[in-house]
């Protein structure tokens, strides 16, 4: 993108207003104070030349550090040339004295862990202004190569970058502000973005109509266990409070215990095998609240009879270490020690190793976490921080699978509806106020999915979607 931009409109264009824009939220954020502006040698450090140079303008006291000279004849050698102002050593006592320190060191090029002095000078800093990332955040992980107290501010450009989205690197970032520096909407297409921020426009969930009926609606169907029955029903109270038409259990020899449970459910005692005739049950729960030995019972079958699955809990455990055995799901929802059973630690790079898992078994992944990383298995990935801690209490999971069943029972494609799964249950999270029990969720979840709906509507894909292209 960069490469074709810098054709289309001009690299050098491009990082003046990149400048400005840093100029710009500096100066809307900090009074007039003496800032010293760290420059590297690539085009990070240009966007911090053109900065110093409009602050200069200002009339507030700026200094240059330059770690390292820009290469000659390129952009950010030009932005250099163009800063007349006063030039400092590269050093921690330089940056003790200043006010405030603009980060321009390394941006989108940083590929390796930056060296002891580049941290000194850092560490050294009291108040702190990134120029797209701070420079021992990489941009595409969001790993942090080093130690360092968070930034105020993250100025980046275009679109953010998972970096900033992403845990540990989030939390350095400070605020983001995403600077529109005129990147033609060719170029960003040209890109081929496969990393979004998972809104609402990117997927759109179908609304009421009047002509509704419950099988239109979708059913979800789950199957039951004999020991731990708050699972399922905890996923068959998320399918039904988010909308789905019918929810139906499949409970066996244990159908009596579920029959007392909430009376909109049908509870089912008939064979697994003559359930699955049923064409208008088309979506099916494996997991929650099933030991190894029920899932090895249900899954298979289920699979066989070429139902959308959606496999967690129990049958994630049932796959540990052999997730071929998972080949035939349409989509599994892991926390981070399932899916590393599943598919062994995912290291710093989480999109890369949950797209791969995807690619592995041939259904949408998703990764729960304070931001989950859902991907596809043609590649495409989401990253959801449209969450809340609220969440992360015993049956969430569970409630968030009956969620995606319902929106895969509405005839949603299989990563949209985990996408939009997702959202749903971070927006119930958000509306559920403090220390709420699982059970609380459900009561927001009706609410959650108008607000998708009614979003979806006034956003489209393109307006703020895009993360980045990653390298290959
Ligand atoms: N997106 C956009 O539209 C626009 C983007 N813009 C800006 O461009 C920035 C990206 O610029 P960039 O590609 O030149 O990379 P950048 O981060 O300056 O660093 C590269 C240099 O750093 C070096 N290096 C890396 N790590 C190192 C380490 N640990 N320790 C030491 N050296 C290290 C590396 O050296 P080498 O590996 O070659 O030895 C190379 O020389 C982007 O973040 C944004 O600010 C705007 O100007 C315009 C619009
Ligand atoms: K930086």
């Amino acid at each position: 993108m960069d490469e074709m931009a810098g054709r289309s409109v001009g690299i050098i264009a491009l990082m003046e207003r990149a400048g400005w824009a840093v100029a710009r939220a500096i100066r809307a954020r900090f009074a007039p104070c003496r800032v010293l502006v760290l420059c590297g040698p690539g085009n990070n450090g240009g966007d911090g030349h053109v900065a110093a140079r409009y602050l200069e303008r200002a009339g507030w006291p700026v200094q240059v550090a330059l770690l390292a000279p820009p290469r000659e004849g390129g952009p950010a050698a030009e932005a250099a040339a163009r800063f007349s102002g006063r030039r400092v050593e590269f050093s921690a006592e330089n940056a003790a004295r200043a006010d405030l320190v603009v980060d321009a060191i390394f941006g989108a090029g940083l590929d390796r862990a930056p060296s002891d002095t580049v941290m000194a000078v850092l560490r050294a800093s009291r108040r702190l202004v990134a120029v797209d990332l701070p420079s021992f955040v990489n941009g595409l992980t969001g790993a942090v190569l080093a130690e360092r107290p968070p930034y105020e501010v993250s100025v980046t450009f275009v679109r953010p970058k998972p970096g900033h989205v992403l845990y540990p690197g989030r939390t350095l970032c400070g605020e983001v502000v995403c600077a529109d520096i005129g990147m033609p909407s060719d170029c960003i297409a040209h890109a081929q973005p496969r990393i979004f921020l998972n809104r609402p426009g990117l997927w759109s969930i179908p609304a009421m109509t009047a002509q509704d009926h419950k099988y239109s609606r979708g059913v979800v169907s789950l199957c039951a266990g004999r020991v731990m029955p708050g699972a399922t029903r905890l996923a068959a109270a998320g399918a039904r409070a988010s909308g789905a038409g019918l929810v139906r259990i499949s409970a066996g020899v244990s159908a009596e215990a579920y029959r007392l449970g909430a009376p909109g459910l049908v509870i089912d005692d008939a064979p697994l095998e003559a359930l699955l005739e049923d064409t208008r049950r088309n979506v099916w729960l494996c997991g929650p609240g099933l030991t190894p030995d029920e899932v090895e019972d249900t899954l298979p079958l289920l699979v066989a009879s070429k139902k959308c699955v959606l496999a967690d809990a129990g049958a994630l455990g049932w796959a540990a270490g052999a997730p071929e055995k998972l080949r035939g799901v349409s989509v599994i929802t892991p926390h981070i020690g399932e899916f590393t059973r599943l598919f062994g630690a995912p290291g710093d790079d989480l999109v890369c190793a949950v797209r791969s898992a995807a690619g592995r078994i041939g259904a949408v992944v998703l990764l729960k976490g304070a931001v989950s990383v859902i991907a596809a298995p043609d590649g495409r990935v989401a990253l959801n921080d449209h969450a809340s801690p609220a969440l992360a209490t015993a049956g969430s999971g569970d409630t968030l699978a009956g969620v995606i069943g319902t929106l895969l029972a509405a005839g949603m494609p299989h990563w949209d509806a985990a996408c939009a799964g997702a959202w749903l249950h971070g927006e119930a999270g958000l509306r559920a106020g403090n220390w709420p029990i699982v059970e609380a969720l459900d009561a927001h979840l009706g609410d959650a999915r108008a607000e998708a709906i009614d979003q979806a509507r006034r956003l489209s894909c393109e307006t703020d979607n895009l993360a980045v292209k990653r390298r290959a």
